[in-house]
């Protein structure tokens, strides 16, 4: 059973009795908080003797003095036959009211502990306890594995409104929920009687009768000794019995006090079980600290938030999850495409090879990763691999590496085709692995690998006729990926840039729709997004999405992309033909490795063409002026400077602190943004010696010009972007 799996089943269906546990554990929060504002809490270093001569004065018949956890006094008395408890303040012994145990009814306690199913419900408390710490523990390992690695923890989270819930919330209170579950089995294991927690047996300890009159507590040398910090409660000695002693106990054991001579009798050392539930009940109560209390009612609260945020994503998950229509039995099947894939979509790329393939007479298998195997019918293998984290592979597929690594290598080519985003420093690392592994073990391949780009249909065509060739078939791969839920944005503005001889370019700007929760929650309408994510257009006549980048987020109140002309291209055609109050059928795209983490850290722009629009975005938003430094190229100023005017006016404003153009059509603009580069070589390595983080959006073309310029630029600094990519100073956003 794979982690994923523990996380989505305990928590589905324990989850729901956590809810009651987490709830009614709020609940219980309100008692500490309460008691801390009712009574004042004793001085920590008062002497035991004076607190205690104190209370006598005030009440004489006092029975027991008890020390709360929240620092108040209570003591506990007779009043002819009616038992009474109050608080009194420790300065002078006054009473100052009656005190009660708690103030909440007594089956909110038991439903917490019990399920007010009495012992067995004990039982089913600690089992729910024991399955939300594997919740947990199994919350950690997902977490790590989404986020990629420890360092990468505290990045930003993308998705639904309730998956953003459910990881930001767990990143928050995870350690928290652990430490809760933990503390309830400890508490359990005591309860239940797995652990004993005191010495048993009471020793036979009794005043030594001498004649003498007892002594006052305040002469007591065993109470002047002791601070009321460590007193748990004490008890005075009957009236009616001569041999009665002073019990008291603390938290480091219970003593017996001769009450003429004042000598310890008796001293029994708690326990290291009674010690360890002790310090569980504090941290899972919260009643001597009520702050901490608060933290464990929030907490215990969440717990709701999660169960229900979970169950959407489970819902959202199953109408995702993979079905592959036509699949050939295994041992019957030609072609076996195996894919590893944690979003959903690789599957979908499986499905469209699979559908390809077979009018060609082939019969096809798809399955999961970790079921890899040949067979004597097997003639092509094909792996379909998405690539997460720092270059790992998807959850489900995690072991399909080293048990393919130890298989014997067949005759039969298997050819692998990577998924990944370049944003990540290990594009495609998986997949690369799984090929090499492949290759090392000896599995010949029908084509090289090749790893496609953000889901992109275009490339997997391109792949597609590669294949064909290869195979000596007809072979298309029209790929129409399944896209998330789309809005409707409507344009309400436009700056048209004339290309002269070029394309024509226009900066659109549409509406934020607005959306209600419940669409929010479901993870429907258009989500969340910030410059340097994408929007995906669907053109009419087509389902195959163009992606744009953003050049606002979500902040800014509105949607704007810089669109340019492609030749026969059906999207731009769309867009650059609407007139304002036209709309769009769109819906967004998180592009994680891309946005700009949250520092102080100096910041490179450089981007050419449209490809400037996220860094416009980026700009836009620097509220703080945090240092950052725009490289710009373009072809001629005059008709492709991109945001221009806005760019002249954060200048102005102090949210952009440089501009570097560089225009290859006009007499000396500058050449190209990777000439503008070199040229300010040792402006560039002073940036990236103070640690400057580097955005790169563009063609292709472009962004390798200035890799190769930038790599001899931190060349005396014996540094490479390769290297700021690994440690993800770099990104790059190529179209
Ligand atoms: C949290 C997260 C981490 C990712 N890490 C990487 C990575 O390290 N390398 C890479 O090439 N792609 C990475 N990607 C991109 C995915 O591999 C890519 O989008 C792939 O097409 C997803 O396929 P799937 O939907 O089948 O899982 C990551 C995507 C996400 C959401």
């Amino acid at each position: 059973m794979t982690w994923k799996a523990i996380h989505r089943w305990l928590g589905l269906t324990v989850g729901s009795l956590a809810v009651v546990l987490g709830v009614t554990g709020a609940v219980l929060a309100i008692d500490p908080v309460q008691q801390a504002w009712q009574a004042p809490a004793a001085p920590g270093d008062l002497p035991v003797a004076t607190l205690v001569d104190r209370v006598l004065r005030t009440v004489p018949d006092a029975e027991e003095i008890r020390h709360l956890p929240s620092g108040a006094i209570v003591v506990f008395s007779f009043v002819g036959d009616q038992p009474q408890a109050s608080y009194v303040d420790p300065a002078d012994g006054r009473v100052l009211g009656a005190w009660q145990a708690s103030a909440l009814p007594r089956w909110v306690k038991n439903l917490h502990r019990s399920l007010l199913l009495g012992d067995a419900g004990r039982w089913g408390a600690a089992g729910i306890a024991l399955a939300m710490g594997l919740v947990c523990a199994s919350a950690l390992v997902l977490l790590l594995r989404r986020m990629g690695g420890w360092r990468r923890l505290t990045a930003r989270v993308r998705g639904s409104l309730a998956q953003r819930l459910h990881v930001v919330t767990g990143r928050v209170v995870l350690v928290v929920l652990s430490l809760t579950s933990l503390t309830a089995l400890t508490m359990s294991a005591s309860t239940l009687g797995w652990v004993a927690l005191d010495a048993g047996t009471e020793p036979d300890a009794l005043s030594v009768v001498t004649g003498q009159p007892a002594l006052p507590a305040a002469q007591l040398a065993t109470l002047q000794g002791m601070a009321v910090r460590d007193l748990r409660k004490l008890n005075v000695p009957g009236t009616t019995d001569p041999e009665d002693t002073w019990t008291v106990a603390t938290a480091q054991g219970q003593g017996w006090i001769d009450r003429y001579s004042g000598q310890l009798l008796a001293w029994q050392q708690a326990t290291v079980a009674q010690r360890v539930y002790d310090l569980a009940v504090v941290l899972h109560t919260g009643e001597s600290a009520w702050p901490w209390a608060v933290v464990l009612g929030l907490v215990g609260a969440s717990v709701l938030l999660f169960w229900l945020s979970g169950v959407v994503i489970w819902w959202q998950a199953r109408r995702q999850a993979p079905k592959i229509t036509g699949n050939s039995p295994l041992a019957q099947a030609d072609v076996l495409i195996y894919v590893a894939s944690e979003g959903g979509s690789t599957w979908g790329f499986a499905q469209t090879l699979q559908d390809a393939l077979r009018p060609l007479g082939l019969r096809v298998h798809t399955s999961a990763l970790e079921n890899f195997q040949t067979t004597a019918a097997t003639r092509q293998v094909f792996v379909l691999a998405a690539t997460y984290g720092e270059g790992q592979a998807p959850a489900h597929a995690s072991h399909a590496l080293a048990r393919i690594a130890k298989l014997k290598a067949g005759a039969v080519p298997v050819t692998v085709l990577g998924f990944g985003d370049r944003q990540f420093p290990a594009f495609c690392g998986f997949a690369k692995v799984l090929d090499q592994t492949l290759r090392a073990r000896g599995w010949p391949s029908l084509l090289p690998l090749e790893c496609i780009h953000q889901q992109s249909s275009q490339q997997f065509a391109r792949w597609g006729l590669a294949l064909a060739q290869a195979l000596g078939k007809p072979l298309v791969l029209e790929h129409v990926p399944r896209v998330p839920s789309t809005t409707t944005l409507t344009l309400i503005e436009r700056r048209d840039y004339n290309g002269g001889a070029g394309p024509a370019t226009a900066i659109l700007r549409f509406a934020w729709p607005a959306q209600r929760l419940g669409e929010r929650l479901r993870g429907q309408g258009l989500a969340r997004f910030a410059a340097g994510d994408l929007v995906g257009i669907l053109p009419p006549g087509s389902a195959v999405p163009r992606y744009y980048s953003l050049a606002s987020g979500q902040q800014d109140g509105f949607l704007e992309i810089c669109v340019r002309q492609m030749a026969g291209g059906l999207c731009s055609t769309h867009l650059l033909g609407l007139k304002l109050g036209d709309s769009v059928t769109a819906f967004i795209r998180a592009n994680p490795g891309f946005a700009l983490p949250r520092t102080r850290r100096p910041v490179l722009l450089i981007g050419a063409g449209t490809g400037v629009a996220p860094l416009a975005g980026f700009i836009r938003r620097n509220d703080r002026h945090r240092p950052m430094h725009l490289y710009f190229g373009g072809r001629d100023p005059a008709r492709d400077f991109y945001f221009g005017p806005d760019i002249q006016r954060w200048l102005a404003q102090g949210r952009l602190t440089t501009l570097h153009t560089a225009f290859s059509r006009v007499p000396d603009g500058g050449g190209y943004v990777q000439d503008a580069l070199r040229r300010d070589a040792e402006q560039l390595r002073e940036q990236v010696a103070r640690g400057a983080i580097v955005r790169v959006c563009g063609g292709r073309a472009m962004a390798q010009g200035v890799t190769e310029a930038l790599d001899a630029v931190l060349a005396p600094l014996q540094l490479s972007v390769a290297q700021l990519k690994a440690s993800e100073r770099y990104a790059e956003d190529i179209f």
